[in-house]
């Protein structure tokens, strides 16, 4: 691919992708632009120092909630890619104040589309939408009772379970604020393509994570704690709903498919990014102890039931016809035969050094919960993506991060 002397601009810049993808393109040669909201103490966003990429950038004052600095920002940087990443993207944060998220979301990404019509300029767009559109997919025929149960209907019905591995053609059903203003930007992005020729395409990525993840993502929780065990810091793990299932990415991997879209990618498509893996929060936790020196014998509630012995055992069964890295924990919890509840309060890790607690947070729960995301990415890999990092890579490099000390404080 080249990207020698491209203009690019990138939306979000400052932020946990967007840094890893300035950094990126500023290697292969291109021109990158990126918008940025002035901040009030005149410091430079922490990733972008992170990254070195802060003097090689040219930053571009502007807001998504004013169109008038997305057309300024097109006259600057005159862009043949833009990629789309600015977002507010916490789910929980939009759950607590739906209107701002659909504010930066909905209405500033209909205002940069605005812009580049009204401009009448002509770059490729990608744009970051989310697994999070698929939202509640059903992976069983229990689990799609307990569904029904729990949110009295479910549009559209599944045509057949389970819709996993993930297909872009599987129903959306957003679970939340946040999930409802990515379909939206998500529509958009194919309405500007089809009404007035824009090259739009988009990516519905899979959780992508690594050194510098924001530290409200369950990833960067779970690292940091780990590390802050090990310092001393803290004597137990908090967190919240370590049932639900995610298809982990290094985010250096998923750069490289946003790259790739821009290049190959078919205007007016969408294409999904992912590992083709899933694994539970508990998984994650588990895992990252072992990572960061203690090796986990046995799990058990606080109540002493629910015991498992080698639960961070590999497990390479198939599950919904694909083989991949796995707990036994995760296993367990895929065939139904292991769930964990609020009433059960939390868990007791037993290492070679000690029993470790894993608290459970009734505030971290969320209202409504996307249970399993994974992948297919078949449509992806045709045009050449491929994913080069495991699991194990995402948290060895998220324990790393969380060495130095400012990181784990920041
Ligand atoms: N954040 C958080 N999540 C927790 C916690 N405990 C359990 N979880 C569970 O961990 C899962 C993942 O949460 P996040 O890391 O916050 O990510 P997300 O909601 O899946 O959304 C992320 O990925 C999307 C891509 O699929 C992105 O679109 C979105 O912006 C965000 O980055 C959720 O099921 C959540 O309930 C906790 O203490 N904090």
């Amino acid at each position: 691919m080249n990207w020698k002397e491209k203009n690019i601009l990138i939306t979000g810049i400052s932020g946990f992708v967007g840094s890893y993808l300035a950094e990126e393109l500023l290697k292969s040669g291109s021109n990158v632009f990126g918008l940025i909201q002035r901040r009030a103490d005149g410091t430079k966003a922490k990733n972008m120092v992170d990254h070195g990429i802060e003097k090689d950038v040219k930053l571009l004052e502007g807001d998504l909630t004013d169109i008038t600095s997305l057309a300024n920002a097109l006259d600057e940087s005159q862009p043949d890619y833009i990629f789309h990443l600015a977002a507010q993207s916490f789910v929980p944060r939009s759950f607590k104040n739906p209107m701002e998220t659909q504010t930066i979301n909905s209405i500033g990404t209909a205002n940069l589309l605005e812009a580049i019509r009204i401009k009448n300029c002509d770059p490729k767009i990608v744009f970051a939408g989310s697994s999070e559109e698929y939202g509640l997919v059903i992976s069983s025929e229990e689990q799609h009772k307990q569904a029904q149960r729990q949110y009295g209907t479910i549009f559209p019905e599944p045509e057949k379970i389970p819709e996993i591995p993930i297909t872009e053609t599987n129903p959306l059903r957003p679970m939340s604020p946040y999930a409802v203003s990515k379909v939206h930007g998500d529509f958009l992005m194919r309405n500007y393509y089809h009404s007035y020729g824009l090259n739009t395409v988009v990516s519905r990525a899979f959780n992508h994570e690594g050194a510098g993840r924001g530290l409200m993502f369950v990833t960067s929780v779970i690292t940091n704690q780990v590390m802050k065990l090990k310092f001393g810091e803290t004597d137990k793990i908090n967190i919240g709903n370590v049932n639900a299932f995610r298809d982990w990415s290094h985010v250096k991997d998923i750069i490289k498919g946003y790259m790739l879209l821009a290049q190959n990618g078919k205007s007016g498509e969408v294409y999904n990014q992912g590992s083709m893996r899933t694994n539970s929060i508990l998984s994650y936790i588990l895992l990252s102890l072992e990572h960061a020196g203690w090796n986990v014998n046995k799990i058990e509630t606080f109540n002493g039931k629910k015991t498992i012995k080698d639960p961070t055992e590999n497990d390479d069964n198939k599950v919904y016809g694909v083989k991949f890295d796995k707990t036994k924990v995760d296993n367990m919890m895929l065939e139904g035969n292991l769930e964990y509840s609020i009433e059960d309060k939390g868990i007791l890790v037993d290492t070679d050094k000690g029993t470790i607690t894993v608290e459970f947070n009734p505030d971290r729960f969320r209202p409504a919960e996307v249970p399993i995301l994974f992948s297919n990415t078949e449509k992806i890999q045709k045009i050449g993506a491929k994913i080069d990092y495991k699991v194990k890579d995402i948290i060895k490099d998220q324990l790393n991060y969380y060495i130095k000390e400012g990181n784990r404080l920041y």
